[in-house]
């Protein structure tokens, strides 16, 4: 894990550890705000790669991510497939940014009910990731929302280069 000096102390650099990030029991693996909790604030409970090459996620979305009565804010949705999505070449040891994504919001999204996401890589150009997404409502199935991106991977510097192009915006 990468860190630096910050004004409140060492600042994680999540990414920079990217080849073996901190996972919860279920694996998920942990960005840079649930590092200190030790879980996905999004609500994902479990992850996992497999054999058919297909990325699967348990989920719920919490009552703090409500927007309508009862359902999820489409905000949460959009994270949580981008995270979800996001994660696939991760499990495969590669750390990606995403540069698009495309959410369908099919219907909305119950707050607090078992769901899963599943995600699967449709093709690699260069170092482009172009993985596409579904979120469903269990035990039916039924679709809720769809996602399709473009991820594109980063060495171990991304996020060091990111920190130096700010501080050179701060210097303007
Ligand atoms: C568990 C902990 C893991 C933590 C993971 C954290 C993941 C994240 O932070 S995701 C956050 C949201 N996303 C971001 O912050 C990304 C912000 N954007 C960027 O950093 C840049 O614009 C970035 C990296 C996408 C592209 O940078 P750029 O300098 O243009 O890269 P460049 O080298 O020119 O292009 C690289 C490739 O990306 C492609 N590309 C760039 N932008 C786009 C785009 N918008 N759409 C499609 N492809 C694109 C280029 O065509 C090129 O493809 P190839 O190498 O195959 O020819």
């Amino acid at each position: 894990m990468s860190t630096t000096s910050g004004a409140t102390g060492p600042v994680v650099r999540a990414g920079g550890d990217f080849q073996e990030p901190p996972r919860t029991p279920g694996g998920v693996a942990l960005c840079g705000a649930c590092r200190e909790r030790g879980t996905c604030r999004l609500g994902v409970e479990r992850e996992r790669l497999d054999e058919d090459g297909v990325a699967r996620f348990a989920l719920t979305c919490p009552r703090d991510q409500e927007g309508g009565p009862d359902v999820a804010h489409g905000g949460w949705t959009a994270a949580v497939l981008d995270d979800c999505l996001g994660h696939l070449p991760l499990l495969h040891r590669v750390l990606s940014v995403t540069a698009e994504l495309t959410v369908s919001f099919v219907k909305p999204v119950p707050v607090g009910r078992p769901l899963e996401v599943s995600a699967r890589v449709e093709r690699r150009e260069g170092s482009r990731w172009y993985i596409t997404g579904e979120m469903v409502l269990l035990p039916t199935r039924a679709v809720l929302a769809r996602a399709s991106g473009i991820w594109v991977t980063r060495d171990q510097g991304h996020f060091a280069r990111h920190a130096d192009w700010l501080a050179e915006q701060d210097e303007r």
